[in-house]
């Protein structure tokens, strides 16, 4: 009964009165999307379990990196700090989504995802490579942010094209660093590339995997993909997102003579990397 409501309202027939159709972008089950995972397996209230469970990995990662970006964001700018909040909000709302599965949960999951870019875009693009007709960082800012309302709106209409455009970013965004590092001669700052941009293929590969070889990976009974995706993208936002923001500190604040290391130890060979800031700083300055 509730599907045939779902059905009714995705095929957008105007017969159904308002108040049903708010109920049903709320319902379980009322986005157009499901991913491999089988359907109420472990609990009768999740509806993917292990896709759910798996995006409380944003929990762990976020307040790690909020801390480790604490010395870049007090020396260049606060607004770093903001991201690493809004990037948790992907978190919540992805738990939400793959939970209900509800039309509702994919737009927040979505919107949540490019408001991120949006404001990491307006923070972090390199100013030599904005639109000629853009003269300074507060225009860009404002560009980003009306397309960023315009995308929004459409998302509403077609939210599952929008999970396809927001992956382009991570093409553009690894472009762009490539052109940044052309001439980079620091072998850790090309190896934090390097693990970066493989985490991505490893996490986009489940991702696609998932959505268009579902058959194939029910007959293996391992329909875990989407959960993985989670697991590497987070990893690959949080190495990105240091490289990105060493790239900006080297630029903006070179007194400060950044560099990259990793948590908990500089020596592990895995671990998540941070920017330590080894000359002067504003407090350091003013002495
Ligand atoms: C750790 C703190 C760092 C703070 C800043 C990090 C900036 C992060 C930027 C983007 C956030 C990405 C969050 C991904 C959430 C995934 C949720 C999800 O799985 N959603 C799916 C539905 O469940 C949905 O289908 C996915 C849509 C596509 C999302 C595309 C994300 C692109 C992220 C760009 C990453 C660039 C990596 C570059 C690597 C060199
Ligand atoms: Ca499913
Ligand atoms: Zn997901």
């Amino acid at each position: 009964m509730e599907r045939a409501l779902v059905d009714t309202f995705s095929r957008g027939i105007p017969s159904l009165p308002s108040a049903d159709k708010m109920a049903n972008i709320f319902s379980y089950e009322s986005s157009d999307v499901d991913w491999c995972e089988d359907n109420y397996k472990h609990s009768e209230i999740v509806v993917e379990y292990f896709n759910t469970m798996s995006s409380f990995i944003f929990f762990l990662i976020s307040p790690i990196m909020l801390y480790l970006l604490h010395p870049y964001a007090k020396e260049r700018n606060l607004a770093a700090k903001v991201v690493c909040h809004l990037y948790l909000s992907s978190g919540i709302f992805s738990i939400y989504f793959h939970m209900t599965l509800s039309f509702m949960g994919q737009i927040l999951d979505e919107l949540s995802i490019l408001w991120v870019l949006a404001i990491g875009y307006s923070l972090w693009f390199p100013r030599k490579h904005f639109p000629s007709f853009v003269t300074d960082r507060r225009s860009f800012s404002q560009l980003v942010l009306v397309m960023t309302f315009v995308t929004t709106l459409f998302s509403f209409y077609k939210p599952t094209a929008n999970a396809y455009a927001l992956n382009f970013f991570a093409i553009h965004i690894i472009y762009s660093l490539l052109v940044e590092l052309k001439d980079c001669p620091n072998k850790r700052i090309l190896g934090l590339t390097r693990a970066s941009i493989g985490l991505w293929v490893l996490a986009i590969s489940c991702w696609i995997s998932d959505r268009f070889g579902c058959s194939f990976w029910q007959k293996l009974n391992f329909c875990y993909l989407h959960g993985i995706w989670h697991i590497l993208i987070v990893l690959a936002t949080a190495y990105a997102s240091t490289l990105i923001a060493y790239l900006d500190a080297t630029l903006e604040i070179p007194y400060s003579l950044p560099d990259v290391q990793y948590w908990p130890r500089d020596s592990w060979a895995i671990g998540l990397p941070y920017i330590v800031l080894k000359g002067a700083t504003k407090l350091r300055k003013r002495c």
